[in-house]
């Protein structure tokens, strides 16, 4: 119970400089046996990540087009890495050996296999230079055909990293499904890894390096120097990394609070920083808000219909056609006489024509249209529970600041006041709430 896992994102990995600050992390703490890597993000902000360069990769190959400008900067970043550690390795073996593929079967490389070797070749110069086991993800994380992670998952991760003396090394973002094949996590994924390593060896905490000393409360890139948090509770930071925080996967919350496991992100870059500590719900929140987050590219289905209150089953039919499209909804507010559900765009695209017609024929609907280009700003905080005033606070904020609102979802459990606007008005949203709760 005395093992700490610690991920290291991109950024952690972007070269041979950043290896070096994390074996110093690593060997500050004889906790510390866990660490898993993802592959190497931008060492500046023009620079593209590893991880896309090798989507851009399979997206040319698979056509059969020239791919050597993607493939010729990922062989040149790897290279780079082992010759500024002085590190042996046949990293140049299987890069030829993939680039052969590529080549001359660029059917045989499924898009999940090509990406995940991002992480897969980090970790394994990683687990060299630190003087670690590597151990692969593949066999160890199970998905199932709906993309949950199979029971076994946890029981093969005890199994394999069950010395608590040993230093394990491991890649994050992809494991295997039920036929074989590597499966990657949605994008941000190595978050996800680390966090089910953590349930699996039921370890004391897991921490998540990064390149900020912590949460803040607003995206750095959008409000300017926004406050640390130095504690946010599981649920909280559900809500935000959902909603566009994304310095933390929202998927990498359930596994640990499962365990009661906490999660300190902290900064590779400042290791001496406390940042921040994800757990339980805290007795008393000093601001009335945690966070404020907005992620793009929601769109609304809009139905209108006279006296649907009165119709039975109306909501639940609407719901069972996006169902058998395979459609998930993010929210669902309604009046009277009409409902809007908020779905991906991205999802709903491949199926819009048949959604609509469906819902046209068995609804009957007055009104049925698509609005597309939505966001959802997500203002969070305990501090919100029964505090009179603060709605009318934030409306006023986005009123002031000419913002118009096009949905209002408050959840019953009080934590959350999900808006949704205009995609051009994100920032200006974010800015404008920021600014009304922190004075
Ligand atoms: N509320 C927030 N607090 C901190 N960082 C945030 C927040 N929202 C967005 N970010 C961004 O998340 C980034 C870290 O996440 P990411 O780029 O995935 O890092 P890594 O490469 O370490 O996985 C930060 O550099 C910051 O720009
Ligand atoms: N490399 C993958 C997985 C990941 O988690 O990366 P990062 O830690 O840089 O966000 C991605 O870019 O999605």
């Amino acid at each position: 119970m005395s093992r700490i896992v610690c991920k290291f994102g991109g950024s952690s990995v972007a070269d041979a400089g950043q290896f070096k600050k994390i074996k110093a992390i690593v060997e500050s703490d004889k906790n510390r046996k866990v660490i898993v890597v993802s592959a190497p993000g931008k060492r500046n902000p023009k620079e593209t990540k590893l991880t896309d360069l090798l989507y851009s990769t399979y997206d040319l190959a698979s056509k059969g087009l020239d791919f050597s400008t993607p493939w010729n900067l990922i062989r040149q970043r790897y290279d780079e890495i082992c010759k500024d550690l002085g590190l042996e390795d046949k990293l140049t073996e299987d890069l030829d050996s993939l680039e052969d593929k590529l080549k001359n079967h660029p059917e045989s490389v499924s898009t999940d296999f090509l990406v995940s070797r991002g992480e897969f070749l980090c970790a394994r110069l990683m687990a060299k230079y630190l003087g670690a086991n590597f151990v692969d993800s593949y066999p160890l994380i199970t998905f199932d055909d709906k993309y949950r992670i199979a029971p076994k998952t946890y029981e093969e991760i005890a199994k394999a990293l069950g010395d608590e003396n040993q230093l394990y090394v491991l890649p994050g973002f992809y494991g295997s499904n039920l036929r074989g094949e590597v499966k990657t996590f949605s994008r941000g994924g190595s978050d996800i890894t680390g966090a089910i390593l953590a349930n699996g060896i039921d370890a004391a905490k897991y921490e998540n390096w990064t390149d900020v000393s912590g949460m803040l409360m607003a995206d750095p890139r959008i409000v300017e120097s926004p406050l640390p948090i130095e504690y946010v509770s599981y649920r909280e930071i559900r809500e935000l990394a959902y909603s566009g925080a994304s310095v933390l996967h929202d998927e990498s919350i359930a596994p640990c609070r499962a365990k009661k496991i906490p999660i300190n992100i902290r900064n590779t870059n400042r290791p001496e920083d406390a940042g921040t500590i994800i757990g339980p719900t805290p007795e008393n929140a000093k601001l009335p808000i945690t966070g404020v987050a907005g992620r793009k590219g929601f769109s609304m289905i809009y139905i209108e219909k006279s006296m649907m209150n009165k119709e039975v089953g109306f909501g639940r039919r609407v719901l069972a056609v996006l169902e058998s499209e395979g459609l998930s909804y993010e929210l669902c507010p309604s009046a009277i006489d009409s409902m809007s559900i908020v779905v991906d765009s991205k999802a709903l695209d491949a199926v819009q024509d048949v959604v609509l017609e469906d819902i046209t024929q068995q609804m009957r609907p007055d009104r049925i249209k698509i609005f597309p280009g939505i966001a959802l700003i997500a203002t969070v905080g305990h501090g919100m529970t029964n505090k009179i005033g603060v709605a009318a606070k934030l409306f006023t904020a986005l009123a002031e600041n000419k913002v118009n609102v096009r949905i209002i979802d408050q959840g019953s459990s009080q934590i959350n006041i999900i808006t949704g606007v205009d995609e051009a008005d994100t920032e200006k949203a974010i800015k404008a709430i920021y600014a009304a709760f922190v004075k």
